[in-house]
């Protein structure tokens, strides 16, 4: 646990102020602790994986196979490190991942989440399966910098619906998750019969909104609540979509946009050849297909196809600051953090949230500096090792 007096706390970087006492630092201990706070179907939603979660194991197991080379005096007395990425200036390149049904970890769920990202200057992604609205959680990140996340529904007026509604509350980017049309075989849920959105977690988005309300015949009550909840699970994804479906996304998105899940360098081009801005090298947290790739080997595989033509974001097992120098010098230009926030969340709520992206951001500038950079751009393959 961090017991940092006020003069420690100075040392470290300035202060780094919000981290909580009651809180490892190590953030690859939260998920112990979390489980202790969860009940055991909501923990094994959130730690659980696809299948026998060897994927998930193999997202953690890639970053050990390189190692960081330091380089000395190379004068690292100021550090910048800030980036644009899709349009947005970030004082560190960590975003937070889009996390749905957030209130099966805390009661303030996305909100407290919004609430710590903006204090922290951070972007934070909002599911389209988050607990709260759209509206609502803009409105309580304030200023904070904030992107949408789209599962995109079979009606093309309720995926219509979604962006307009995402645009006109100030999310700026388009995030598109394309390896989640539906589910996964995920056994810690089958074995527990849990699914949040079977008990109306997660729904919100789409029972407030006016498409989707015009589908069922009006407002959601407790009368036709059943009869959404069947049109909600008709709705959520679409596992006929092709690459030519990528230009109703143009059409009703002004800003920029990023694939999520992308894992193959043929499917970074034709992104790109598609006119998207960006793709998220992601396989979701081994949440998806079980056996695949990890998500750091296919990462310099895509950034070679596409790297310096858009953006190329970075998931899956990021957990310390030196597993985020990693990503960005394989090609990165920023990663999303994902399971280590909701463990704050469930921990603490707001605080517990910044918590963690207080000590990633720190230990990020700590190894950056210590290994020899001054800023982001400086990573490169240089840094690196094959273990
Ligand atoms: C409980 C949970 C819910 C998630 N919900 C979404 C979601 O709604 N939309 C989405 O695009 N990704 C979702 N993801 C995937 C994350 O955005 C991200 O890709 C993944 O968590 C990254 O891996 P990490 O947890 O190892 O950092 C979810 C992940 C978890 C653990
Ligand atoms: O659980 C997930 O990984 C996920 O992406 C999701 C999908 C739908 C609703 C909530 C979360």
């Amino acid at each position: 646990m961090s017991q940092l007096s006020d003069f420690q706390n100075e040392i470290y970087l300035g202060g780094l102020a919000d981290v909580r006492p009651d809180l490892p630092t190590d953030l690859t201990r939260l998920a112990a602790l979390a489980e202790r706070r969860l009940s055991a179907a909501s923990y094994g939603y959130l730690a659980g994986a696809a299948g026998s979660e060897a994927t998930a194991r193999a997202n953690r197991d890639a970053f050990d196979r390189w190692r960081i080379v330091p380089r000395m005096l190379r004068d690292v007395a100021e550090r910048d490190l800030s980036v644009t990425v899709l349009g947005t200036p970030m004082p560190a390149p960590v975003v937070l991942a889009p996390i749905g049904v957030q209130s099966i970890l805390h009661p303030d769920a996305e909100l407290a989440t919004a609430r710590a990202a903006a204090s922290t200057g951070l972007t934070s992604i909002l599911s389209t399966a988050a607990s709260s609205t759209m509206e609502d959680v803009a409105e309580a990140g304030g200023s904070g910098p904030r992107w949408y996340q789209l599962y995109w529904p079979k009606d093309r007026d309720l995926a219509a619906s979604f962006l307009g509604r995402a645009e006109a509350a100030g999310y700026t980017a388009l995030v598109v998750t394309l390896d989640t049309f539906t589910l996964a075989w995920r056994p810690r849920d089958l074995d527990q019969a849990y699914l949040p959105f079977l008990r109306g977690i997660g729904v919100a988005n789409y029972f407030s909104d006016p498409v989707f309300q015009r589908a069922v015949g009006g407002p959601v009550t407790e009368e036709n609540r059943q009869a959404a909840l069947l049109h909600w699970i008709g709705q959520f994804g679409n596992p006929s979509l092709t690459w030519d479906d990528l230009a109703f996304l143009r059409e009703h998105w002004d800003g920029p946009i990023a694939l999520k899940g992308i894992q193959h360098p043929d499917d970074a081009r034709r992104a790109l050849d598609a006119g998207m801005d960006g793709v998220i090298v992601s396989n979701h947290g081994g949440r998806q297909v079980d056996g695949a790739i990890a998500s750091l080997d296919a990462l310099p595989l895509v950034a070679d196809a596409v790297g310096g033509r858009m953006s190329v974001l970075f998931d899956s097992g990021i957990r310390t600051g030196a597993d985020v120098v990693k990503a960005l010098a394989l090609g990165a230009e920023a990663v999303l953090l994902g399971r280590p926030y909701a463990y704050g969340l469930a921990l603490g709520g707001e605080a517990g949230v910044r918590h963690v992206l207080r000590c990633i951001q720190a230990e990020l500038e700590l190894t950056l500096a210590l290994s020899g950079h001054r800023t982001i751009s400086e990573l490169t393959l240089d840094a690196l090792v094959r273990a």
